[in-house]
């Protein structure tokens, strides 16, 4: 009977994603290979952090990306010109993330912001909400007219940040207000490119899940084997965390709350820390996550945490009742279904942007070329149509 069940459950697996995929990430498990074969790293998507001097950017990054500790934020220097930083290497995000120094010139003729923001997936603008915003709003409407003149494809999405200043009553005001005066130069703008932020708490990581996860275009089909992955498991949420960055990839589609997201980023935490003290060999390269990366937590209010090895970057964290777990079993073979789609998924997109590559290198043949390159929308390069 349950062989039956499980045999189903991985056809439904493998089955269910659609073979279209265009790519935005990489299977790092293959990084190697596709540094090779990968466009220049210039034409990696970028993600734009703009905004006012001292409004965060920086700090953002630094928390975000490196692992910073809130405090230590407290000693950075103003930048004073683009860092561009390639977190590819270290993550599952394959993007380019650009630091911008405050007051960025647009008049200034050295200042290409035609080449800037073309290649441009998300343009991030970091308003200050414990200071004065009327200025920073002004900088946005023209941050945001110069950007969709040249990239009308570009995600623009505002951090209203410093929030961990501000009482409840006040965020939401703050949040209010901002959408309405900014919704003269976004026209159309929904609330959701709206987040309130701080580095001081998960916020900044939620909130760059959110900007990531607009820019993945496996997304559908990432969310899609989760929902089947934990209806047939008995889990109640599970994650798809970039283990480095600990932004989360993808979910399912049952509402995120907060606590379960803190919850299971502390879970990595634990995880790197214990791996990082007590499991790395002598001999070992010092990898604190691999393949055997495997830990259960049982918590004392019948809540079970679980995670998983699912790439070289990514780690599957489930969050389930203790009676669900009773069936580890069950659910230890449908991840090993769930793991194994989800590795079909990227390599179908790497072996995608490999012939994309191959075909941008090829000397043209006519007008069929220019149909056949990779598109780019949202300036992450998609599939062959
Ligand atoms: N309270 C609070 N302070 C923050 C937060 N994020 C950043 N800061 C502080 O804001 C100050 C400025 O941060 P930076 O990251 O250097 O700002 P920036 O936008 O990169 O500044 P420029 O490089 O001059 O453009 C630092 O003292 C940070 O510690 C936050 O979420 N909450």
């Amino acid at each position: 009977m349950s062989i039956t069940y499980e045999d189903q459950l991985a056809g439904s697996l493998v089955d269910s994603f659609p073979k279209d995929f265009g790519y935005g990430v990489e299977n790092m498990d293959m990084m190697q290979d596709n540094l090779e074969h990968s466009p220049p790293a210039d034409n990696k998507p970028r993600i734009l952090l703009m905004g006012l001097r001292r409004s965060g950017k920086s700090s953002i990054q630094k928390v975000v990306f490196h692992k910073m500790s809130p405090n230590e934020t407290l000693f950075l220097e103003s930048t004073n010109k683009i860092y561009k930083d390639d977190i590819s290497g270290s993550s599952f995000v394959n993007f380019h993330i650009w630091d911008f120094p405050g007051q960025v010139d647009f008049f200034d003729p050295t200042f290409d912001y035609e080449m800037i923001f073309r290649g441009t997936g998300a343009l991030i603008f970091v308003i200050d909400a414990q200071d004065d915003y009327v200025e920073a709003l002004g900088r946005l409407h023209l941050t945001v007219s110069r950007a969709y003149r040249v990239n009308p494809e570009i995600n623009f999405e505002v951090f209203i940040h410093k929030v961990d200043g501000l009482s409840d009553d006040h965020k939401i005001e703050t949040q209010r207000d901002i959408h309405q005066r900014a919704n003269d130069d976004l026209a159309d703008a929904t609330s959701d490119i709206f987040y309130l932020t701080s580095i001081y708490d998960h916020s900044i990581f939620e909130a760059f899940s959110k900007v990531v996860q607009k820019l993945i275009p496996q997304l559908p089909t990432l969310e899609n084997l989760l929902n089947i992955f934990i209806s047939n498991s008995g889990i109640e949420k599970a994650f798809l965390f970039d283990v480095v960055s600990k932004i989360y990839i993808a979910t399912d589609s049952s509402p995120v709350d907060m606590q379960s997201y803190e919850l299971c980023c502390d879970m990595i935490d634990v995880v790197i820390d214990v791996s990082c003290i007590y499991g790395l060999k002598d001999d070992s390269n010092g990898n604190a996550y691999d393949k055997e990366s495997l830990a259960i937590i049982k918590l004392n209010n019948t809540t079970v945490l679980y995670l998983k090895e699912v790439t070289k970057f990514l780690a599957l964290v489930c969050i389930l009742r203790e009676e669900s777990f009773e069936r580890k079993g069950l659910i230890d073979y449908n991840f090993h279904c769930f793991r194994k789609a989800i590795h079909e998924v990227f390599e179908v997109s790497s072996s995608t942007q490999r012939m994309g590559a191959a075909l941008q290198c090829s000397p043209p043949s006519g007008n069929g070329l220019s149909r056949l390159k990779g598109q780019v929308l949202n300036g992450t390069p998609r599939s062959l149509v």
